[in-house]
């Protein structure tokens, strides 16, 4: 903290490529303070509340966390149990676990880090629960850190990864604090009890939908790592004849490899390119929703759930097949690909597990697609869902963006009308809405795929054609969206092909024209992961090492084992030798053994 203001890194982005520089592959204790607690308290908090707590905040003189899941419920924040009952004797909130399952489980930096929590608590007043809200609890002692009374704190065990964060559970035991530590920017309890409502319920989880716009850029982040380490490799590994009686070829020359990372490597600057695009819309939207305006909340929402669930889920898969396109080496901590993906597949669940994520922007996709069938305006990213879809398409040799896009569109509109038109007959059939909701959710979440998918597509397209990029860049960059559009098409050709939008001609071109572009891009592959720019000390990766000094890294890696600083391990005189002497004593073990 304090090298940052020596420094003097302002911006939270510069902080946290700070963090990572310091800490590459371990997750800061202090990430969920920097990233969820303070931006929470300037978003929820009054503006006294924010001149009071943000210092604190940003100084670390308050060390916070936010603490909303418990023990029984994570996705459904409307079933939390943890109480804050008003008490207008005291002026104070009295939060409470009334239950086994109200117990809060899983918040970082609970367990052993923080000395304040912004809890996620149903509040009541006046005898009636006005749902759930924040509320700002010191947890620890300032002075000594050691556990409030009328608190049980601990750690929750290991974890797949996110080794860096001490995701802890935290009971509440009548546990008092004052009116004022209620984030009241939206709703209030005035002194007399009284409840303010705000003005949209769902305004007090806006830290969440922050949080999931970050997570898109993360998912760019770590696909690109695993990429960068996965190319790099395969430009040094040689394994294998392609030609019979030549020398090893580099596995980079083997078209399956470069199927498995090529499209990889064009999904990283997709994405790297959609992360920017959410990030633009989250700031305008937010400023709007901060003056009042709250018009775009639920696109917002909408499109913050559908990204970080589809960039988050891509990005997992992408990682995996980059550690197995490393053979046994991609195995090895050494290659560092491990960490990064036990690091970022946590984001499949945390800030909103991403079934669940997708079913909120597909519930927004069927609302829109009934104010499109009235002939209403829709906000422009979701005009297509009026497509013409008896229209075929124009899509030619050259695969064109335009071709691209509009294969896309028709995708996406023609398989949201379907999950649309099941929910439809559903009702017709005589179910509740809840059931023939639940009953289409299958198709809804392949529609909202084909919907961020689209997005992603879309985003690449006009960015290439608006920004001013030199024609050799630009050459490069469009074969690499030209590859991520194209390979999207061939690897799910079935539900492009549905409705015969594409004819067999033009499914052979899709089919050479993927094929093609892995040999267009082949000779700027390394030069393209290089673009990222990744330091060998971010990476912590024997493989991707920018000099490509791939064996001496490892075999110096695997010298530093711990376990090789003695030749014979004390296993062997625990339990080896003792085992071969009492086998050697046997009577029935021949002596020539
Ligand atoms: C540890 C390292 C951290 C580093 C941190 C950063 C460091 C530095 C900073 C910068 C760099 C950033 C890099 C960080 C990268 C990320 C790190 C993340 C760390 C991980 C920490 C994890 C934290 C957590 O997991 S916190 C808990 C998260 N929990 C959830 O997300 C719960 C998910 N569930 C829900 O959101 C809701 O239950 C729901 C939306 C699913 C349903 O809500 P409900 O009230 O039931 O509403 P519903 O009936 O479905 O819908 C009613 C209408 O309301 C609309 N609506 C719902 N939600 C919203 C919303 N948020 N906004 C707007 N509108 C909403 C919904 O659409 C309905 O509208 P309709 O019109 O009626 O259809
Ligand atoms: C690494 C990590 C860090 C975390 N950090 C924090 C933190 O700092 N603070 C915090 O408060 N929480 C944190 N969490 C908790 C996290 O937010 C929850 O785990 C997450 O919201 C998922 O909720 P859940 O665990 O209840 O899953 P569940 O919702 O119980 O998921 C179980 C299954 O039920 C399905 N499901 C649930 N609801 C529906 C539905 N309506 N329709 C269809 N299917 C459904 C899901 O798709 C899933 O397949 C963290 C979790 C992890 C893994």
């Amino acid at each position: 903290m304090d090298r940052m203001e020596e420094l003097g890194f302002r911006s939270e982005t510069d902080r946290q490529i700070f963090r990572e520089a310091a800490a590459p592959v371990e997750l800061s204790p202090f990430g969920l303070h920097s990233g969820m607690f303070v931006p929470t308290l300037e978003r929820q908090g009054t503006p006294e509340q924010s001149r009071k707590w943000v210092p604190l905040g940003k100084s670390f003189k308050m060390i916070g966390t936010y603490a909303q899941t418990e023990l029984g419920h994570g996705t459904f924040i409307r079933g939390l149990e943890t109480t804050a009952t008003f008490d207008p004797e005291t002026q104070e909130f009295i939060l409470d676990s009334p239950t086994l399952s109200s117990i809060k489980y899983w918040p970082g930096n609970v367990a052993k880090t923080v000395n304040h929590c912004l809890v996620m608590a149903q509040l009541y007043t006046q005898g009636k629960c006005h749902g759930t809200h924040l509320f700002l609890v010191q947890v620890r002692n300032m002075e000594d850190h050691t556990i409030m009374p009328g608190l049980e704190i601990g750690d929750i065990g290991p974890k797949l990864g996110f080794d860096g964060v001490d995701n802890g559970f935290m009971r509440f035991n009548k546990y008092r604090i004052p009116r004022m530590n209620m984030l009241m920017r939206y709703a209030k309890v005035l002194e007399n009890g009284d409840y303010i409502k705000p003005k949209n319920a769902k305004l007090t989880y806006g830290a969440m939908v922050m949080i999931r716009v970050f997570i898109v850029m993360d998912a760019f982040k770590t696909l690109s790592r695993a990429a960068v380490i996965a190319v790099r490799y395969s430009a040094v590994r040689r394994q294998s004849e392609l030609r019979p009686g030549g020398e090893e070829a580099q596995v980079m020359d083997y078209q399956t490899q470069q199927y498995k990372l090529f499209p990889l490597l064009a999904t990283s600057y997709a994405f790297l390119l959609a992360a920017e695009g959410m990030s633009q819309i989250y700031a305008k939207i937010s400023s709007d929703i901060e003056r009042g305006n709250l018009e775009d909340m639920p696109q917002l929402h909408a499109l913050a759930c559908g990204l970080k669930a589809f960039c988050t889920w891509v990005a997992c898969e992408g990682i995996e097949v980059c550690r197995m396109s490393c053979g046994g080496h991609g195995y090895s901590h050494a290659s560092g690909i491990p960490k990064i993906y036990a690091n970022i597949v946590g984001a499949c669940t945390y800030e909103g597990e991403n079934t669940v994520m997708m079913l909120q922007t597909a519930r927004y996709l069927s609302k829109c697609y009934i104010r499109g069938q009235r002939g209403e305006s829709l906000p422009e990213l979701i005009q297509y869902l009026t497509t013409d879809l008896n229209v075929k398409s124009t899509l030619g040799e050259d695969c064109s963006f335009e071709s691209l896009v509009a294969a896309y569109s028709h995708r996406a509109a023609r398989m949201v009308a379907v999950a649309c038109k099941l929910q439809q007959t559903n009702k017709k059939k005589g179910m509740a809405g809840h059931d023939a909701w639940n009953k289409s959710t299958v198709p809804f979440i392949a529609a909202t795929k084909a919907h961020c998918h689209l997005f992603i597509v879309r985003n690449f397209v006009t960015i290439l054609s608006q920004k001013k990029i030199d024609p050799a860049t630009h050459n490069v960059l469009s074969q690499l969206c030209t590859l991520y559009a194209v390979y999207g098409i061939v690897e799910n050709m079935g539900e492009f092909m549905q409705d015969g939008y594409f004819n067999q001609d033009q499914v052979s071109i899709l089919n050479r024209k993927v094929l093609a572009l892995l040999e267009d891009i082949r000779p700027n592959a390394v030069a393209l992961v290089d673009a990222f720019d990744y330091p060998d000390h971010l990476l912590q990766s024997c493989l991707g090492r920018y000099d490509g000094q791939v064996y001496e890294a490892l075999y110096e890696y695997s010298k530093s084992s711990p376990l090789n600083n003695t030749d014979i391990h004390s296993s062997y005189y625990n339990y080896i030798r003792p085992m071969m002497q009492k086998r050697s004593e046997s009577k029935n073990i021949s002596a020539k053994l």
